[in-house]
């Protein structure tokens, strides 16, 4: 531990949160360092700290304090040290544990690489886990948003987001394209033209299932009922759809007693309506069109059937599988319109990165936008909390900004922390003054009726309704 991080010293009065087997050791004045933001995260950081800081007080009456610690990342490190993402940041967020950021600014097509990413891949938290949940009165798009309430479990370290990228017509590209071209697609019709930029999509068993392990950990500790894991491997078969296939095995191999895949319910719910069903009559009924299919596969699912009622006919049939947490998986194309079409069949998604920040975007639209999506990004004895939008630089510094994002990861930051009175107060508050229709300009243009907010208003009146 040092004094100082990038020369700011670290508020004398804090201690660090302790992490021991397993569980964080959380003291009464914790040191949380945070990454104020470019664009409009300096508005969204001045509002949320004081919003953070007046629930903690009303909560625990003095008794607990956040002393927060100024890290520097982005613009503002940049002009100060010269340094993007300087060493001392990150050894300051290890160092501490568990911080919290505002948005960080990566040019697009070339400059710096993602800086996110790049603490993301650092700390290695390979859960990014975001929330998308409905609060009254937020105006939305759709007819019934209170029916999405999923937990977005994305992979946060490999994927085409690992940034393994070669741009055209550099000797590394051509270098690349070659070794492909020539070497491993010899005799293949398939080329990659010579004109191409080209990424690299690693998906690997360790990133692939203990993000799925922690989605399904999840759902059994939160009473969830559905983990789908959501994927693109009908095309990109060794990558998404090997993402699928590790999900599904960690499931059956490591969440047997409470865990029924969707194949096995359908096998176990066929037999549960007529106990006579052969096991081939089964897999007719679970492979429609399988008397057109090759012979092979059709021995491969009445063989299927056979190993799922003699592994779990006894320990889940007889209904018993209603009780265990579903684990399904959908295309991820098919995930966008479903989770608007069916929104209550979704409660868990684990996916790739690329599809997880995809989805999450698309999901915050659905109960009201980009304003209110929070996010933490967790690792194993670490955590940095952050929303899930970006600088939004059109609004940077004319205090306008939603916080409402920053604020719900503090809320997630406060229930990580056991610090639940805290985060209930400000959830309840948020809900309240949204209710008032006393919120910032994004949802302002949706409501009838509403006032429009400053950032620093909309604060402000939270903490009056704490
Ligand atoms: N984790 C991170 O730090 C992230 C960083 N980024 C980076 O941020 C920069 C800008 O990205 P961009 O594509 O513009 O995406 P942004 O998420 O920053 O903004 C896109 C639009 O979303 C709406 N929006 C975003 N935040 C809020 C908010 N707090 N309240 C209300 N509305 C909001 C605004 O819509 P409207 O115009 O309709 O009002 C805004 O114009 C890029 O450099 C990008 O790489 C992006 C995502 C995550
Ligand atoms: O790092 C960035 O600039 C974008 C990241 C992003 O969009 C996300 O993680 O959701
Ligand atoms: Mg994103």
């Amino acid at each position: 531990m040092q004094s100082s991080y990038n020369g700011i010293p670290v508020p004398p009065n804090g201690q660090p949160i302790e992490y021991k087997d397993g569980s964080y050791v959380v003291p009464d004045h914790p040191v949380i360092p945070f990454i104020e933001g470019d664009g409009t995260g300096r508005d969204i950081w001045k509002a949320s700290q004081r919003v953070f800081d007046a629930a903690v007080e009303k909560a625990y009456g003095g008794k607990r304090k956040v002393e927060w610690y100024e890290v520097l990342a982005g613009e503002k490190s940049y002009r100060k040290t010269q340094d993007w993402l300087p060493d001392d940041t990150v050894k300051a967020t290890v160092d501490f544990r568990v911080s919290i950021k505002g948005p960080l600014t990566t040019p697009v097509g070339g400059g710096i690489r993602s800086l996110n990413v790049a603490l993301r891949q650092l700390m290695d938290l390979y859960q990014c886990i975001r929330p998308v949940k409905y609060y009254a009165g937020v105006p939305s798009p759709v007819k019934h948003p209170e029916k999405l309430d999923v937990v977005i479990f994305r992979e946060n370290t490999e994927d085409i987001y690992a940034g393994i990228e070669f741009r055209e017509g550099t000797p590394e590209a051509k270098r690349f394209i070659a070794f492909v071209n020539d070497d491993m697609l010899k005799g293949s019709k398939k080329k990659i033209r010579l004109d191409s930029g080209v990424g690299v999509k690693p998906i690997s068993i360790t990133g692939s299932k203990r993000l799925v392990r922690a989605a399904i950990q999840y759902a059994l500790d939160n009473g969830r009922k559905t983990v789908t894991l959501v994927h693109k491997g009908n095309i990109q078969k060794f990558t998404e759809g090997a993402f699928r296939e590790w999900g599904y095995e960690v499931a059956v191999e490591e969440f047997r007693a409470d865990t029924v895949t969707e194949r096995e319910s359908w096998i176990l719910g066929n037999l549960e309506d007529n106990p006579k069903l052969t096991a081939e009559e089964n897999a007719a009924l679970i492979e429609p069109g399988i008397e057109f299919a090759a012979k092979e596969f059709g021995e491969s699912v009445i063989a299927e059937v056979k190993a799922v009622v003699a592994s779990i006919g006894a320990s889940h049939g007889d209904g018993k599988w209603k009780s265990k947490i579903l684990i399904n998986d959908r295309i991820a194309d098919s995930i966008f319109q479903q989770i608007i079409i069916r929104p209550s069949d979704y409660s868990v998604l684990a996916t790739t990165n690329l599809n997880g920040d995809y989805i999450s975007d698309a999901a915050a639209a659905q109960v009201g936008g980009l304003g209110i999506a929070p996010g933490g990004n967790i690792g194993d004895g670490y955590a940095v909390f952050e929303a899930t939008h970006g600088t939004a630089p059109k609004y940077a510094d004319k205090d306008v900004i939603n916080p409402g994002s920053v604020i719900l990861s503090g809320v997630m930051l406060f229930d990580f922390l056991g610090w639940k009175e805290a985060a209930r107060l400000i959830e309840s508050s948020m809900e309240k003054t949204i209710q008032q229709k006393f919120v910032t300009y994004d949802f302002e243009r949706q409501m009838q009726g509403a006032t429009k907010a400053k950032t620093s208003e909309f604060a402000t009146r939270m903490i009056e309704n704490m």
